[in-house]
């Protein structure tokens, strides 16, 4: 059992939560001495494996309204040293936060949002140097923010609803994947953020300035900005000649394409102009045509021969206008040329081709997909990205706007700044990845999958190319399926010219289905594991389909999920689920309706946990 001195600790830090002045507060039955802390289940508290030391509390929402006494709590050797979550939010505490918080050192979260904490943070939070998730937000915190650019480990920071001054303290960007410091009182210009982060991370602190707000700094830091643009800095020089390069290819299809209209034009050719029916549409997903025809050629210098000679030798560039599928003001009025003209950056060259970043006059960024040699007919493709546009789910990304000829097809997307679920597992921040998310996050794909699979089942349009490089994060790190159809356009074309209007019934058409079900079973596994799906020769699949056959089930899960003593239940039911899904027979696997409802359950599972379970 727990030793004494740590029981009586725990009891005097629940008298100064929840009482104060002498008033008498709230009592929590199971907390007394006559009884163990973890034989006995106190509420709140969870214990190691054997009983023996606490190692979380979750005392949220628990009506407290008196004093966080870290000292106490953190004085206790014992309870110091086994201590590794303390959450405590959305109570009504009052008073500070002590410097011997360092003592805790084995905290790897500090959650105290919600509470009417106050005065100045002790600098010595930087001496817990295994904290991943520190959550201050929504509290009366002042003064300056310590530096914890020392905590190499840490990747949730919330400080938002504070009132904390002075600068912007550096911090590991690349190792963080949620930050917000709005709402508070910041002044000076925001440091470097790598673009990991939006406004909104930094909204609400009237002297903040410079990038990603829109607010400059100075005239001084004005020029600043300019002259990176025409002096590519030393250190960015690589990213710097992609752009170029790919702002200059982008610039000779303008050419090609005007060439191209006055060389036909005189044809009277009107290809360019037949009208899209939006038939069907029920006002969402509106469809806009705009025009090419007073393409300019303005473009920079700075190109790439490759790029180039690629790009001039599809001499069969057919102009056709942009379609714009969505309204997000920035969006509706964009023109094909604004897009090719725009600054662009290659972002990487797939089996199918190329994307871009592109940086829109408007201030977005968005990502353009660029495919070539699809054999699907141009009228296909526009039927069948209208068709997608018309379905709409938050967890899947639609394409704003298309442009479809028979060469060449166009697919422009909103920019996700956290990149990729591939680069998140197999990346360097990989570490702080949680269980918790990391089941998030197969939850929302489900989901997102699920509804699209209702939807257009009877359209035959699965996503065709799920895997964990198409499962992108959003600003707030929610996972978002991209690229849903667009393969599957490439690949039902090769097997029959008119796809579009297979029976719901084909068995093709169900097999489509069937093999999104194994790509999401293979995220699944990713996610579980922390493994490349392919890794000297091994298939992932493969590899655990055969630890599972030994019975040595507990080896396939990622070894961070062991150390932050995850469910192993829930680990194992969410393998169960994976294996199903990646059946070697389509028909034996689940549909993803069900598959979203046995994920939607453990996540139930998992959250009530959180709370009670010891
Ligand atoms: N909208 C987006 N925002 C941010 N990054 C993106 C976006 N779309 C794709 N990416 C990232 O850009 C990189 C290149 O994407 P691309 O789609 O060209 O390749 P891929 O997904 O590896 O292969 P495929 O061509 O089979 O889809 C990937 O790492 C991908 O995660």
């Amino acid at each position: 059992s727990v030793e004494e001195d740590v029981k009586t600790t725990m009891i005097s830090f629940l008298e100064k939560l929840s009482s104060s002045n002498g008033q008498q507060g709230v009592s929590v039955q199971t907390w007394n001495k006559g009884s163990d802390p973890c034989k006995d289940q106190w509420q709140g508290v969870v214990c190691d494996s054997r009983n023996l030391s606490v190692t979380r509390l979750f005392l949220d929402r628990f009506g407290f309204f008196g004093t966080l006494d870290v000292t106490m709590l953190c004085n206790s050797q014992p309870l110091a040293a086994s201590l590794s979550i303390l959450s405590i939010s959305g109570n009504n505490l009052s008073g500070g936060v002590a410097p011997e918080i360092s003592k805790c050192k084995q905290l790897t979260r500090l959650i105290v949002s919600g509470n009417k904490l106050s005065g100045n943070l002790p600098t010595s939070l930087a001496m817990l140097g295994n904290l991943k998730r520190l959550d201050l937000s929504s509290n009366e915190f002042s003064g300056e923010f310590p530096d914890l650019s020392s905590i190499s480990g840490l990747n949730v920071l919330y400080a938002q609803n504070n009132h904390f001054n002075g600068s912007i303290p550096l911090f590991d960007f690349s190792n963080l994947y949620r930050f917000n410091v709005s709402f508070n009182n910041f002044s000076g210009r925001i440091p470097d953020v790598q673009g990991y982060f939006s406004q909104d991370s930094f909204l609400g602190n009237p002297e903040l300035c410079g990038k990603p707000l829109t607010r400059n700094c100075s005239s001084q830091s004005i020029k600043d900005d300019n002259s990176e643009v025409s002096n590519p800095p030393k250190g960015a020089s690589k990213d710097q000649i992609l752009m170029y390069s790919g702002y200059a290819a982008l610039g000779l299809v303008i050419i090609l394409i005007v060439v191209y209209k006055l060389c036909t034009r005189k044809k009277g050719s009107t290809e360019g102009v037949n009208k899209v029916a939006a038939s069907g549409d029920h006002g969402s997903g509106s469809i806009e045509k705009t025009s090419i025809s007073n393409a300019s050629s303005g473009n920079k210098s700075g190109t790439s021969r490759s790029e180039l000679n690629s790009m001039a030798s599809e001499s069969g560039l057919v102009s056709q206008s942009l379609i714009v599928l969505t309204q997000p003001a920035e969006v509706n009025e964009l023109r094909l040329e604004d897009l090719l003209r725009a600054p662009a950056e290659l972002l990487g060259r797939g089996k199918y081709g190329s994307l871009y970043k592109v940086m829109l006059d408007s201030g977005k960024t968005v990502v353009v997909k660029r495919i070539k040699d699809l054999a699907t007919s141009s009228l296909d493709f526009k039927r069948k990205m209208e068709t997608l546009g018309r379905r709409k789910h938050p967890f899947v990304l639609s394409p704003l706007a298309f442009y479809s000829s028979r060469q060449e097809k166009l697919l422009v997307y909103e920019f996700q700044e956290n990149g990729s679920l591939f680069k998140l597992l197999h990346g360097e921040s990989r570490k702080g990845f949680d269980w918790s998310s990391r089941l998030a996050i197969a939850s929302t794909i489900s989901e997102g999958l699920a509804f699209m699979h209702q939807e257009l089942r009877d359209e035959g349009i699965a996503h065709g190319n799920l895997k964990s490089s198409n499962i992108l994060l959003s600003h707030t790190m929610e996972a978002r399926i991209s690229e849903y159809g667009v393969m599957a356009a490439a690949m039902d074309d090769q097997q029959s010219s008119s796809s579009f209007a297979a029976s719901p019934h084909d068995p093709r058409n169900n097999a489509l289905f069937k093999a999104d079900v194994y790509g999401f079973g293979v995220i699944l596994l990713e996610l579980l594991t922390g493994k490349l799906v392919k890794s000297d020769g091994v298939d992932l699949t493969e590899w655990v389909k055969s630890v599972v056959r030994e019975e040595w089930t507990g080896e396939v899960f990622d070894r961070c999920l062991i150390a932050e003593y995850a469910s192993e239940e829930r680990m194992v039911n969410l393998l169960q689920v994976a294996i199903k899904c990646v059946h070697r027979s389509p028909e034996a696997r689940p549909s993803m309706n069900q598959v979203a409802l046995m994920i939607s359950t453990i996540k139930e599972e998992e959250e009530k946990s959180l709370i009670y379970e010891v």
